[in-house]
């Protein structure tokens, strides 16, 4: 104990705060690396050269160490002491805004983001974007997860790893 006015905690202890938000895009997964029998088959209706669309939800969790944890350092943030925040919610918002919602949201994703001209618009491909964007805009160490719900039935984890 360091003479502090709270008690330090032994061991880890992390928060985890996540953010919702739901767009909806349209995409045909084509790659150009196959040809054209070789995407219907890989790909099948998925290959419609019209594409198809889907409403996608995304889960944006960032994280932060509880102030009291012993494992201060400054790669984690930490739930701040007098806001009892991890972020601010309403910031996180902004951020979202700005690398989900403006890129993405009522887009063809492989004509309108060029990310996505020469990178197959699959789910994973699009969590690695959305992480992409994401830990540029929010403080080091801060971003833990970035979930994508593409159906009910699909979906995809990214961790930065
Ligand atoms: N590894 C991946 N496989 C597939 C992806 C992907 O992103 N990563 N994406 C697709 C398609 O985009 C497709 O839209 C998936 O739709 P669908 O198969 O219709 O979705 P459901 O499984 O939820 O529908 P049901 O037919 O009700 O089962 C394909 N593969
Ligand atoms: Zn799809």
């Amino acid at each position: 104990m360091g003479g502090n006015d709270y008690h330090e905690t032994e061991g880890e202890r992390v928060g985890f705060i996540t953010r919702v938000q739901s767009f909806s895009a349209c995409h045909r997964l084509h790659s150009k690396s196959l040809s054209e029998e070789e995407n219907r088959k890989i790909f099948g209706k998925c290959n419609n050269p019209n594409g198809h669309g889907h409403n996608y939800k995304v889960e944006v969790t960032v994280r932060g160490k509880d102030y009291r944890t012993l494992f201060r350092d400054s790669v984690h943030p930490q739930i701040d002491r007098v806001t009892g925040m991890v972020m601010n919610l309403t910031d996180l918002k902004k951020h979202i805004e700005e690398a989900i919602m403006i890129p993405l949201d009522h887009k063809n994703l492989d004509e309108d983001v060029p990310y996505f001209a020469d990178v197959v618009s699959t789910t994973e491909n699009l969590a690695v974007y959305i992480w992409d964007s994401l830990v540029k805009l929010l403080p080091p160490g801060l971003l833990y997860e970035i979930k994508i719900y593409e159906t009910e039935k699909n979906i995809v984890v990214y961790r930065g790893e």
